[in-house]
């Protein structure tokens, strides 16, 4: 083996390369390689795996707890410690004992709480973080041999046992099928299905091949393979090149950030420092006019410095960051770092997403809208009425990505709901042998008691009357996606010569892949009616295709399986918002700061949530922002005013601007409160067309609807270079904003499991 020159920074391993002169990040296998290729590995020998280990290094998440001199110096070293040093040793010259004492104990219970605290979240979250076990791994020709987890390298073949496990490292799944508790990674509960990787000529991306990758740290909650083969997949990544590594390295080298608060602290501190100066020339000129002892003179000019900063004011920091880490914790919040408790003084922005945040996480079924003759027939609130042949009911009992885990129905809470209001049942399909990767579902509906001469036969035995007998089994499902809006899958009902395509969505995107002839003419004004009482509402296509072989059938690509559809119907479910939602908005918009929704769902539904909660307030009209696009030139933007006065009629209650008339600079012709509402379309459009229109309209933007997980960012990033920090100064936060501080974390509870993404330069994005 050749030799290589390597350095390790914050973890990772920089290899040098000749060539490029210059040192590379080492990675795993997750660049540049083809779908098919991770098929060709077969495991390596115990000496391939020997040599990959020396460039690797063992695959373990080893996180360091700094020694307490180490802490002490970090604590310690910061400009105000140091001057309390300083003043320390002034007052000791100038014999002030007691107080220095009391200052002296307090700044040393300070910083020992301060080191003790630090160590206890260094310590737990080297416990949470390391973890180890026996992994089988492939030795090539089909030998077998168990090993550790801390000995796997990129290329290593292992499988994944039948009973489940957690994962000691990212590996792509080869074969079978995996249900994973990906909470540990992503804070969603709800298990994901993960599919074998298709032998396919496109380059490996994790992002679009997350749904074939296993990752370090989820939880295999149950396996399905093909008889009695071997569940394998071949290590991608180890140690703190995985995805957990990853999380576990923003721990503990969190980016550096320019804070406010840090820059205001130093403005803060050079402002005294030059009254002190002043005061000390004053001092010592004064002072050696009277022929006072030269010694006398600077300890007296040096006390005039030490009282310019308030003694205690780094221990009271101390102190107070502790309080504000133990409240946190009390609402199970864990802090590694308590510097961002300064930050989340400033912030004055704060975005939520709709579903699950703002509005419950489980949502309630409040009936469906099949289409009929063209037309959208009135809603039907008991789903089981529904013939059994309906196509609406087929697909609400198909379309989804539910699992069956301890006699429990496990997935999508949406789904759930949905697959439950049909009172079909769900079973595990009998293994399709003619082909190589899924494993399917099957779904049938509910066995019916039937009498006859009056004596009711419970069909115990599973035979179904002729109505009931077919049932249908999910043969490919297109996971759903937030990007597409949409979710699919292919079915096939028992003894039927052709397959069912069902695709389920937001209406707005199943209406853009059905025949045009297929949708109702009064979708529109249904829609309308359902999202502006802000319920839920999702449609659902279908199309019927040929029969074709399993292995034909998964080979077919997305796009050609969610085209031509026949739109059926629409489901609506209710999304009620948190108890504690509206208290927390209005806690937030009275402490000045910035409340935005953006959300995936429909506008009218998110305009009607907004409204609930408080997000818009009661006086404020709504602007809508619209664009149409034109053959030649820029698309032509419109702002619809909608009032809200109850005595208008709904006509009159509405008035467009066009974007040349609205003044955009103050929207000063406007004599009334007013926030924009737009979707994502809206967003992309004037971004590209109309970027100098984008800062306003974020500035007094509130709703955010149908936004892609991009465009979410893109919102966060405009609304950062918008400057929104804490506008107030070191002063003002000091005595204001620190009670304020303290009502934010108060607010927090609202989020049993809270996650914040983002929380940067001013701007919480929950
Ligand atoms: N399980 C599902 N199957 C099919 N379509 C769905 C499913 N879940 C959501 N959708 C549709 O996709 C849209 C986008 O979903 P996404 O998860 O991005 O946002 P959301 O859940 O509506 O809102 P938020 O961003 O506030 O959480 C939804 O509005 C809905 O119309």
């Amino acid at each position: 083996m050749r030799e290589l020159r390597a350095v390790w920074c914050k973890k990772l391993c920089y290899v040098w390369d000749d060539q490029r002169k210059e040192f590379v990040k080492l990675a795993g296998l997750d660049r540049g390689r083809k779908c098919f290729e991770y098929h060709r590995f077969k495991g390596y020998s115990a000496y391939e795996q020997s040599l990959r280990l020396a460039i690797y290094g063992k695959n373990e998440i080893h996180v360091p707890v700094n020694s307490i001199l180490t802490i002490l110096v970090l604590e310690a070293l910061t400009p105000f410690y140091i001057f309390q040093v300083f003043s320390i040793m002034v007052w000791f010259a100038e014999r002030y004992y007691y107080y220095t004492i009391a200052i002296l104990l307090m700044s040393l219970f300070g910083i020992t709480s301060s080191i003790v605290q630090t160590r206890k979240n260094q310590r737990s979250l080297r416990e949470s973080m390391h973890s180890a076990g026996a992994v089988i791994v492939c030795r090539g020709n089909g030998r077998y041999e168990e090993i550790s987890s801390s000995y796997l390298v990129p290329g290593d073949v292992i499988e994944i046992p039948r009973n489940g496990c957690t994962m000691q490292c990212d590996a792509v799944l080869l074969n079978g099928n995996c249900i994973v508790n990906e909470s540990m990674l992503t804070g969603e509960s709800v298990p994901v299905t993960k599919n074998p990787m298709p032998k396919t000529n496109v380059t490996y991306d994790v992002k679009e091949d997350s749904f074939h990758t296993l990752f370090c740290g989820t939880r295999i909650i149950q396996t399905r393979s093909q008889g009695s083969d071997r569940i394998l997949a071949v290590v991608l990544r180890t140690g703190f090149l995985t995805s957990k590594g990853e999380l576990v390295r923003s721990i503990l080298y969190p980016p550096p950030s320019d804070f406010k608060f840090d820059r205001d602290s130093y403005k803060f501190i050079v402002i005294l420092a030059v009254i002190a100066l002043l005061g000390c020339v004053y001092t010592v000129i004064s002072k050696s006019e009277r022929s006072i002892a030269v010694a006398d003179i600077v300890i007296k000019a040096l006390g005039l410095i030490t009282i310019v900063i308030p003694p205690a004011l780094p221990a009271a920091m101390t102190l107070g960051k502790l309080y504000a880490l133990n409240r946190l914790k009390r609402q199970q919040i864990f802090c590694m770092n308590s510097r961002v408790i300064n930050v989340s003084g400033s912030i004055d922005c704060v975005c939520f997403d709709k579903t699950g945040t703002l509005t419950e996480d489980g949502l309630d079924m409040w009936g469906v809208v099949p289409v009929d003759n063209d037309k959208l027939k009135e809603p039907i609130k008991d789903i089981t009425s529904l013939p059994k042949s309906s196509p609406l009911l087929k697909g609400m009992a198909t379309c989804h990505s539910l699992t069956i885990i301890n006699d429990e129905l496990l997935g999508d809470p949406l789904d759930v709901k949905v697959f439950e209001a049909t009172g079909w049942i769900i079973e595990e399909a009998s293994i399709n042998n003619n082909c190589n990767s899924s494993i399917s579902n099957i779904v049938k509906p509910p066995i019916i008691p039937r009498k006859v001469n009056s004596i009711t036969i419970n069909n115990l035995n599973g035979s179904r009357g002729k109505d009931d007998q077919s049932q249908i089994e999910i043969i490919r499902q297109y996971q759903f996606s937030s990007t597409l809006q949409r979710m699919s899958v292919v079915t096939k009902t028992d003894n039927s010569s052709y397959l069912e395509i069902f695709c389920k969505g937001s209406p707005e995107m199943i209406v853009s892949l059905s025949n045009p002839q297929s949708v109702p003419h009064n979708m529109q004004d249904k829609l309308k009616e359902f999202t502006e009482k802000g319920y839920r509402v999702i449609a659902v296509g279908t199309r019927i295709i040929e029969e074709i072989c399993n292995e034909e059938i998964q080979k077919m690509e997305r796009t050609a399986v969610e085209s031509n559809l026949e739109f059926v119907g629409l489901i609506i479910l209710e999304n009620r918002i948190k108890p504690e939602t509206s208290d927390v908005i209005k806690v937030l918009k009275g402490a000045k700061i910035k409340t935005v929704m953006i959300t995936g769902d429909n506008i009218q539904t998110a305009l009607s949530v907004a409204k609930e909660c408080g997000i818009i307030g009661k006086n404020e009209n709504v602007i809508n922002v619209t664009v149409e696009p034109i053959e030649s030139g820029k698309p032509i933007v419109s702002f619809d005013v909608i009032k809200t006065n109850r005595n208008v009629n709904k006509e009159k209650q509405i008035q467009t601007y066009s974007c040349d008339e609205i003044m955009m600079e103050n929207g000063n012709n406007f004599n009334f409160r007013y926030c924009y509402a737009m979707t994502g379309t809206t967003w992309a459009i004037i971004k590209e067309c109309y970027p100098d229109k984008v800062a306003e309209l974020v500035e007094k933007g509130v709703v955010f609807a149908r936004m892609s997980g991009q465009q979410k960012q893109q919102l966060i990033q405009e609304l950062k270079t918008l400057g929104y920090y804490a506008g107030e100064s070191l002063i003002f936060f000091l005595f204001l904003f620190l009670p304020l501080l303290f009502i934010l974390i108060c607010t927090i509870p609202l989020f049993p499991c809270i996650w914040v993404s983002g929380i940067e330069k001013g701007l919480a994005y929950i």
